[in-house]
This record gives C-alpha cells, structure tokens and sequence, in this order.
C-alpha cells in the first residue's frame, strides 16, 4: 500500500520513463561512444538508486552493497556464460553448475533470488548494529566478499578476469532495467514499509514508541536493496563481458557514494541528479587527465585527476548542501500538493478493552547511580496519574522503563495479563500505550500528516490509518498544519502534534512527560480541558509528567512522588500537599504557595 497521491507517482514514473527515453534516443543518434556512456549511466544509476533504497530512507551509510553488485554479476555470468568455456575455464565446476546455460532473463531472476537470500541472512544480522556501528560492519561486509571471491577460484577464477560472459546489456536493456529499478524505488519510498523507515531515519526512539518494528523494516530494504544492486551488477557484467573482483570493490563504491551523496540521497530525484553530474564531471576530467593545453600554458598529466574532481564534489556537497543538491524532497513533492484522503474519521478510543499497568519494583542503574529504586506503580484507564519529584529524582527514567525505551535493571511490568518486561517498544506501543518526549521526538523532516500516519500505521494493523490520522490531528486543533514540515511549527504546536500521533495509536494508556512545558497559560488551560476530555470521551488512562503543579493538583486523580529514585508519597493531590515526606523533598516549607 502507498501512502502518497497518486498524481504525484504518476507524474514521477511518466517523468522517469519519457528521460529514459528520450537519453536514449540522443544517445542512438549520437553513436555507439555516447551509446556506451549512456549504458555504464544506466547501470550505475541502478546501483545509487539501489543504495538511496537502504541508506536513503534508513540513515545507515553503506558501503558493503558493493558485494551484491558483484553477487549478481558473478551469480547471472556462471549461468551464462556457454558450457563449453566454463569447461575450459572453470574445470572444477560443480557438474549442475558447469552444464547450466541460462538466457538472460532467467540467469538474472536467479541471481536476484540467491542475492536475496544472502541480505535476509547478513540483514538478519546487521540489523542488531546501530549508526556508524552498522555503516562499518558494511565496510566488512565489502571485505568479505571480495576475499571469498578472490578465494573461490574454483568457480570465480580468483582475481582473475571472469571472461567470455554473454555482451548481451544493450542500451535498451540497460534502459529497461534502470526505469524499472527507478520506479520500484521511487514506489518504495512512498510505501507504507518506506515511510515508516524515514520516520525511524530522523528519531528512531519515536518511531519505535509508536510501534515501528525498525529491524523488520530496515531488513525489507536491505534486502530490496541488494536485489536491484545485483540487478547492476548482472547488467553491467552482460556488458562488460569479462570483469574481475577489482570491478566490484573500493574504486565503483567511490563512485557511487558519490553520486548518491552529491544528488541528495534520500530521493530518486537526487539519485538521478549525482548520477549524471558525476557521470559529466567523469567524462570531463578522464579527458583532462592525461594533460591538456590552454594556449598559453601546457597543464601535465596529473593521475587521479578524476578522483580528486569527485572527491571536491562530495566535500562541495558536505560543506554547503550536506542534505544532496536536491535536498530531501522529490521534485514532484515540490509540485504537486498532496490531497489527503478523504476518509470519515476515526474513534481514537482503544479497540480492546484496556487493561491496568502494574509495575512492580521497577529499579534503572546506570553505573553507581540508581536513578529508580524499587518503585511500584499502578494506571488504570479513565485515571490521570501524575508524577512528580525535583529534578533528577527518576521520572522521566521510570516513564521510559516503562514504555520500553530503556531496560529495567530489575522489576517487572504488566499490562492486563500481558508481561512487557524486556520487549521492545514498538511491541508495547502494539499493546496499547502510547507517549510523548520531554525533549520533543517528532520526524522532523516529514509533514505534520505523515509524522501521525506513520504511528497509525504502525499500531492495530494500521486499520482506518488515514482515519485515525485526521481525527487526531482534528482533536488536537492541529489539522490546519498538516502539510507543514513538522520541524518548523513552534514548540507549543510541536507539543500538540506529539501528543496527536500517540493518540493516532488509539492507545488505552497515554504517558505524558512535560507536555506542557513551551506553553502559555492559556495554552496550558487548553491542554487540560483536552487531556480531561480524553478520559472522559475516550477512557484512555494518563500518566502525566510535569513540573507545573497547578497542572498537576487540578488534573490528576492521584499523584505519585518520587525523590532521589524513591518513591516517597502516592495520594491524591489533597493528601500529597499535606505529606511532610513531599513537603520537605519536594514542596519545600509551605504547600500552599504551589497550589
Ligand atoms: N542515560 C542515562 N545515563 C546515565 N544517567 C542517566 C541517564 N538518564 C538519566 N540519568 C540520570 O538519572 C537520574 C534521573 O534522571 P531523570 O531524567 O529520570 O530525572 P527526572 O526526574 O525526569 O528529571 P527532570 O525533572 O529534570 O526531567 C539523573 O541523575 C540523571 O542524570
């Protein structure tokens, strides 16, 4: 399913296909020097788009897919190349091996297929990996296939040129591939698989609070990314006719990091604005390098003049577009409005009857520091509970053991029947609680719309999202603002968003930390009269975090205070302004002064 319009998409894909072949008609009428630019264009296009698909949407830079090029390319030439030279070539085949010979088509279907098998299993397992972690486990991932290779000489002739493979990538189908490989990506940006990535890409701690399955999603493009990798590599091998371990190794991940970085690589757009700069500034500067003449000066051959010209292009990019030359949006986002759809909204109460939260001796170390120490606590839908304490006294820590943001040392929490302890947080967002940020989480970079999509999307099936979305938006005043990038509202809109898309979640139980900190009075007034209705309307249970006690004591059904890790007091608010523990850990002398 897409969660974009579809004018935009249709526009996107008449767009890649009139350019494809429109090159390609130029290139046909130009002759077979520009015909061959055009096909390594192609290719190499099908490459960089294959990494936006991963490293784009995730955030995760990679320089291991590298490694499926060269699957696919050895993968379809061991099933094309004619028996009769792989008996010459290749004596050790395995018999069924030796004896295959595939046409394209299906020696490319195939390759695709054992490329796929190899990312779900190196997926599987990159995928515990965070940030750079992961970006260097790619850079191994690229070692070890060029070291398997060159020690596979039995059937890859080692760091030998892997000759006599059928020339068959003609500029028809080097084109073919590339719209296809264009258009599958550019689709995946606007799934619901790939939105959901992009929301994990700008605050992973949120996107998994609202119930984003990061791994899962991270693991569907990986994958779908090594398929079109090896995709590029089967035609660029079918146009080569002999490559080596060499072709599939440091020098072409240069080049298409390049691109990638240069065009902007979280869209197709800028995937195909680096590929044909880079592949322009190449073709200058591999004519310059042997040295050329200015009429009044001789300039001598310098080597690695194409290198460096690439190399100033990237470090250009860093320093004064570091988001790509066109940035973060496709260019028919910038065009087409997207209309939402029309759809009739959604109850935002929970779908299950809800059942309580009980923690029991929930307790975090960090180090020497116990920042919550054995503290029990009860929510039951229909409730606010507040919690509150000096600063530093534990709770945000317990608000984020408690919605699987951090891994209790100890204690164990339930919701109705079911045990949350040690899951993941995207699986309690599942189960029914949803939460906001003290230092505020939104998908900075997505619209308003989308930042509450992605979290109905990702909880109860992603029944009625759109729904869910407009009704939460609506309930929150914020509907008005939903084509606005979300980063650029003010604090206090920002606010209201957060709290709109872990209500799009339809949750039973809602934390709150600090929601109204950035807040007038008014706006604060507002919060409240909100916040009752919830209960209320809904019966959606609150755990409110705030340090504003008039907040506090007008709202809240019970309160909860924790001092230094400990939970001190728990009462209404009547009886925690008379606890002397509270009064004198928290209140300081005289209550009555904070009411
Ligand atoms: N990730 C962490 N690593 C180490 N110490 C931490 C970490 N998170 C919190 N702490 C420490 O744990 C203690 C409790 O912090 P916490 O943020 O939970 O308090 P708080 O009551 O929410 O404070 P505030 O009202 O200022 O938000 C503090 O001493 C804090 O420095």
């Amino acid at each position: 399913m897409l969660v974009t319009s579809g004018r935009q998409l249709i526009f996107s894909v008449f767009a890649i296909v009139v350019l494809a072949l429109l090159a390609s008609v130029v290139a046909w009428y130009m002759g077979p020097a520009s015909q061959r630019i055009l096909v390594v264009f192609f290719v190499s296009l099908i490459a960089v788009v294959a990494i936006g698909v991963y490293s784009g949407n995730s955030g995760i830079l990679s320089f291991g897919h590298v490694s499926f090029m060269a699957i696919g390319a050895y993968a379809s030439s061991l099933l094309t190349v004619p028996a009769m030279m792989k008996a010459a070539t290749l004596p050790k085949l395995p018999e069924w091996l030796a004896s295959t010979e595939m046409g394209l088509l299906p020696a490319i279907v195939i390759a695709l297929l054992f490329t796929a098998l190899i990312a779900v299993v190196t997926g599987v397992i990159f995928g515990k990996l965070e940030g750079s972690a992961a970006t260097i486990a790619t850079l191994g991932l690229l070692i070890i296939t060029h070291g398997v290779i060159i020690g596979w000489r039995d059937v890859t002739r080692g760091s030998g040129s892997f000759f006599g493979v059928p020339r068959e990538t003609t500029l028809v189908v080097a084109m073919v591939g590339a719209v296809v490989a264009l258009v599958v990506a550019r689709l995946y940006r606007d799934s619901i698989s790939g939105l959901k990535l992009r929301a994990s890409r700008e605050n992973a701690i949120a996107a998994s609070a609202v119930g984003v399955n990061i791994r899962r999603e991270r693991l569907i493009a990986w994958v779908l990314s090594a398929m079109l990798m090896a995709l590029s590599g089967a035609l660029m091998a079918h146009f080569l006719g002999a490559f080596s371990p060499k072709s599939f190794y440091f020098t072409v991940t240069f080049h298409l990091l390049a691109m990638l970085i240069v065009g902007g690589m979280t869209t197709v757009t800028g995937a195909i604005a680096g590929s044909v700069l880079i592949t322009i500034v190449t073709e200058i500067l591999r004519h310059l390098e042997g040295g050329f003449s200015l009429g009044f000066i001789d300039v001598p051959q310098i080597f690695g003049t194409t290198q460096i010209g690439i190399a100033l292009l990237i470090l250009f990019a860093m320093f004064k577009k570091s988001d790509g030359l066109l940035g973060l949006k496709e260019w028919e986002e910038r065009l087409i409005k997207f209309t939402h759809p029309a759809v009739s909204q959604q109850s935002l109460g929970a779908v299950e009857p809800a059942g309580f939260l009980t923690a029991q001796g929930m307790t975090m170390r960090f180090g020497g520091l116990t920042a919550v120490d054995k503290v029990d606590f009860l929510l039951k839908p229909g409730e606010i509970v507040g919690l509150i304490g000096p600063n530093g006294s534990g709770k945000t820590t317990l608000l984020n053991m408690l919605s699987g943001v951090l891994e209790a040392s100890e204690g164990t929490f339930k919701i109705g029947d079911i045990v949350l302890d040690g899951v993941p947080s995207h699986f309690i967002a599942e189960h029914g609680i949803a939460r906001t940020f003290q230092n505020i989480r939104l998908f900075g970079h997505l619209s308003v719309y989308q930042n509450v999509l992605v979290a109905a999307l990702s909880t109860n099936g992603g029944e009625h999202a759109h729904g869910r979305t407009q009704s939460a938006l609506a309930r929150m005043g914020m509907s008005q603002f939903a084509d606005m990038e979300a980063g650029t509202l003010s604090y206090g809109d920002q606010r209201r968003v957060e709290i709109a898309r872990a209500l799009a979640c339809q949750p039973s139980l809602l934390f709150l930390d600090e929601p109204a900190a950035g807040m007038n009075r008014e706006e604060t007034d507002a919060l409240m009269d909100m916040l009752r209705s919830l209960t209320k309307d809904l019966g959606i249970g609150i755990l409110l975090v705030d340090h504003d006690l008039k907040l506090i004591n007008q709202l809240c059904d019970r309160i909860s205070v924790l001092n230094e890790g400990k939970l001190i007091a728990q009462g209404t608010p009547a009886e925690i302004r008379k606890n002397p523990a509270v009064i004198e850990a928290y209140l300081g002398t005289s209550s009555e002064q904070h009411q």
